[in-house]
């Protein structure tokens, strides 16, 4: 009989350790604590050029898509067909989550050996300074558990909105994965071939609290997701910057209603490094509090991603099963990919 590995085990493999997962009690700091403040950094930002915005009604929008994932790695995405009083519900549903006492927050903390719940990011122990970001991971079945463990009485609403929003996200991102398929010239047949049965995902709702000495701290360090793509609702305060080649950072200007779109590991690998998946970071604010939701979108957690090499092409890297690149990234995000090359 065959077994599956769902995503929240693949994560649980490779416990942490607490103080990798207990944020700080940001309401009660004043000003920057050593632990969060990182050395001054010079980077160059680029604000004149923007990120592709692409309507999802657009009658070539495979080959815009396309386009934007081979030059980008990521664009922002307009007429998604994602109702706009869902995205408000699911942000809202979030403030309520993050505004809670930080006592009661942790009660859903995120167990060692665990995937799930509140806690602060996993690339944490790969850099010497803490992120000003708290998250809440939502996987598989585990939103009740966690949510009642938050609201013992009033738990309903959280539940269903974020279920909503997943099942929501899930068809959108089947969509544009079919769309940057046909851009890749993947035949249906090929398509077949991967026998990539369902897909597995995860929502973080992130939470960048207001800092009161923003310009030495981060929201969350430079790093690329592990996902095929990742589809971001960000409110209405900027924070998101993406490096481009021979750019530098790029800020992401939040567009009213948009979708960021982004291209992860999974799929630069899939499209043979034809897709630089995007690094990316947050910056923070000293006024408003930023926030994030975050929706992964994987194939299969035991499904094999074989790169797609054109002929003519040699295949950059060698095929690599989810389950096994989630261990190389839990190991080293940095070599990751790296330990994969042909
Ligand atoms: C499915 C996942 C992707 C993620 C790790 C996680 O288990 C849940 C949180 C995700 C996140 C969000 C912030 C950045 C990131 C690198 C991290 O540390 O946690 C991503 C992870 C990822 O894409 O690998
Ligand atoms: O908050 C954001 O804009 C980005 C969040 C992010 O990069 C992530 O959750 O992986
Ligand atoms: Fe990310």
């Amino acid at each position: 009989m065959s077994t599956t590995t769902t995503l929240s085990e693949a994560y649980r493999e490779h416990p942490l350790h607490p103080h990798h997962i207990i944020p700080i009690d940001f309401n009660s700091v004043c000003s920057l604590p050593e632990s969060h403040k990182w050395p001054k950094s010079d980077d160059l930002y680029d604000n004149k050029i923007s990120v592709p915005v692409i309507d999802l009604r657009d009658p070539r929008v495979a080959q815009l898509i396309g386009r934007a994932c081979e030059k980008w790695g990521v664009f922002q995405l307009i007429y998604h067909g994602i109702p706009l009083n869902l995205l408000k519900d699911a942000e809202s549903e979030a403030r309520r989550l993050f505004s809670l006492p930080s006592r009661q927050k942790l009660k859903a903390l995120r167990a060692p050996a665990g995937a799930t719940g509140y806690g602060i990011a996993r690339i944490t122990p790969f850099f010497d300074k803490y992120m000003w970001h708290e998250g809440f991971t939502i996987m598989g079945t585990s939103i009740h558990d966690h949510a009642k463990q938050l609201w013992p009485h009033n738990h309903a609403k959280f539940c269903d909105v974020m279920e909503t929003y997943q099942k929501k996200m899930n068809i959108l991102a089947d969509q544009l994965t079919q769309l940057i398929f046909k851009s890749l010239d993947i035949s249906e047949e090929q398509a077949e071939e991967m026998n990539w049965v369902g897909s597995s995902s995860a929502l973080q709702l992130n939470s960048y609290p207001s800092c009161p000495e923003p310009n030495r701290a981060v929201g969350l360090a430079p790093h690329t997701d592990t996902s095929l793509i990742t589809i971001l609702h960000e409110n209405s305060i900027a924070g998101l910057q993406i490096f481009k080649q021979e750019v530098g950072w790029v800020s992401v200007k939040p567009v009213d209603g948009a979708l960021v779109v982004n291209v992860g590991d999974l799929f630069h690998i899939l499209s043979n490094a034809r897709f630089p998946n995007v690094l990316h970071r947050v910056s923070v604010n000293q006024k408003r509090q930023r926030l994030s939701l975050a929706y992964f979108y994987n194939p299969p957690t035991d499904s094999t991603v074989v790169p797609i090499v054109k002929s003519g092409q040699v295949a950059r890297y060698r095929p690599v099963t989810v389950k096994e690149f989630i261990s190389l990234k839990a190991k080293s995000p940095e070599k990751a990919l790296s330990c994969i090359k042909t």
